[in-house]
Formats: C-alpha cells, sequence, structure tokens
C-alpha cells in the first residue's frame, strides 16, 4: 500500500450525529461516527437497511448537514461554509453518481461529460482536454458522443455518469447505488470503471452499496449498523462481506 496517499484523508467525518426529526419521533441516522476516507482508495460502505448510509454520505458530501460533529472534504470543515461556498466545493471539489443516473436528456453524451467543466468554466485549457478525452477512452463511450441519454441503455448511460463525476478531477467521487438500476453485467463494467479510475488515474471513490458483490470492488469496506461503524475489512471479498452482512441478520448489530 502505498503510505503516503493511504494516510491522506479525502474526506472524513468526526462524532457525526444526525437526528431527523423531534420528540418521540426523532431518528438518530447518525450516532457517532468517525470515519476517513483516504485520498487514492476505493471505499465501499455496507450495512442493513435504514443503518444510515445514505445520511453518512450525504454529510460527508455536504448535501445535508450534520446535528453535531464535523464533516471535511480534505482540510475543509463543510460545517463552516456558507451556503455559497457550500455549494462551490460541490461543484469542484466533489463528484458525484447516483442510481438514477441524472443525466441531462437534452445533451448529447459529450455535452453531459463536460458540464461540470463548463460550469466551472474551466474547459479551455490542454489538460482539461486531454483528461476529458482519456475519461471518454476509459468508459468506452467515444462511438456514442454525439448520442444522447435516452439513446442508450442504463449501463452506458451510467458511464456517462461516471465521465461525468471525474471530469472536473474532484477530490473526491461519491457514489449512492451505482448499479442499483442495472443489470449484472452493466454493473460489473460500472464497477470497473470505478476501481481503475482509482488504480490507474489515482482517484478517490466512495460508494454506498447493499451488494457484496459491488462492495468487493473495493479497497475497504466500513459497515454500519444502527447509525454506528461497526467494522471495517480491508480486501473484500463477496463472500467475506456476504458473510458479514449475515452476522447482522442473525445477531444483530454487535455492541
Ligand atoms: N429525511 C428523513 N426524515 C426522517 N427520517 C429519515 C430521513 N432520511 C432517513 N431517515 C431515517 O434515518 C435512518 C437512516 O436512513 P438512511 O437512508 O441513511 O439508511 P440507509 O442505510 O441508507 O438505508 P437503505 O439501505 O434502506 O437505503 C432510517 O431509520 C431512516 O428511516
Amino acid at each position: 500500500m502505498n503510505t503516503a496517499t493511504a494516510t491522506k484523508s479525502a474526506a472524513r467525518v468526526a462524532d457525526a450525529v444526525k437526528v431527523y426529526g423531534r420528540g418521540d419521533t426523532a431518528v438518530r441516522a447518525l450516532d457517532g461516527v468517525d470515519v476517513t476516507f483516504p485520498a487514492g482508495r476505493f471505499t465501499a460502505i455496507m450495512g442493513p437497511s435504514g443503518s444510515g448510509k445514505s445520511t453518512l454520505m450525504h454529510c460527508a458530501a455536504g448535501l445535508d448537514t450534520l446535528t453535531s460533529g464535523s464533516a471535511f472534504i480534505g482540510d475543509t470543515e463543510l460545517g463552516k461554509l456558507d451556503d455559497r461556498r457550500l455549494t462551490l466545493l460541490r461543484r469542484d471539489r466533489i463528484g458525484f453518481v447516483f442510481q438514477a443516473f441524472n443525466l441531462v436528456p437534452t445533451l448529447t453524451v459529450a455535452e453531459n461529460i463536460t458540464l461540470p467543466l463548463d460550469l466551472a468554466g474551466g474547459r479551455n485549457g490542454r489538460s482539461a482536454g486531454e483528461w476529458t478525452d482519456a475519461l471518454i477512452d476509459v468508459v468506452g463511450l467515444r462511438d456514442r458522443l454525439h448520442h444522447r441519454p435516452a439513446e442508450l441503455s442504463g449501463g452506458q448511460q451510467q458511464r456517462v455518469a461516471v465521465a461525468r463525476a471525474f471530469a472536473g478531477r474532484p477530490d473526491v467521487v461519491f457514489a449512492d447505488e451505482p448499479t442499483g438500476n442495472l443489470d449484472s453485467r452493466s454493473g460489473e463494467e460500472v464497477l470497473n470503471l470505478l476501481g481503475r479510475a482509482v488504480r490507474r488515474m489515482d482517484r478517490t471513490v466512495v460508494m454506498v452499496t447493499h451488494d457484496p458483490v459491488a462492495a468487493a470492488h473495493a479497497d475497504e469496506v466500513v459497515f454500519l449498523a444502527d447509525g454506528r461503524l461497526v467494522d471495517r475489512m480491508e480486501s473484500p471479498t463477496a463472500d467475506k462481506v456476504l458473510d458479514r452482512m449475515k452476522a447482522f441478520d442473525s445477531k444483530g448489530a454487535p455492541a
């Protein structure tokens, strides 16, 4: 393992608490979570339904705010930013891949991929052009650049979304169930892409998933249960992850 990159944090939360609602109906979705997502690594977040995976991702990515505790992208504490700065940080330093692709239907594949760069006004510049060019090859979409999303399969659309997420060379890409709408073959392609971006292009990915096969693509899996971080697993395999998840079912969350 490359310790120089492994010890640098791309994103982290410290003593993260998220409470939805108030009084009798309050739900403690995160209950004191400390977790670091190292730069240059692919981390999967797993746990039973309702364990707080999406909440953790949304709070770590500045899409939602913590009730208490802190969230950082690199050294920047999200809670200290005003709305404008937070919007800029999300735009410039974070990429997103969602289950539902979220492409702009009226734009071509090429336009969808470069959208974050166009919004940031950073498309001029040779290195940006070379980078998106390399991305287009990595996601295998060169012959589809002038198609619109509706003319693509689900797997192809998600590959466009992956290219878009990495286009601005963000510090970290957060992926929320990126294979949830795909058949296993297309899902495998998308997961391979995420892994390749991390290992060959030195990117950082944090992925929420229900699927042990998807989690096995990560370098490390962190497990949540009842809003707490209960375990971490290096070099996961689908079988090991499945066994760990079964332990939640049979014994409940460990203390
Ligand atoms: N907006 C909300 N208002 C109230 N409660 C919420 C809200 N969002 C999530 N929750 C609750 O917080 C807890 C954690 O939800 P979260 O969606 O983070 O879990 P999850 O692990 O991602 O679940 P799943 O795997 O089913 O998507 C759950 O009990 C959920 O019902």
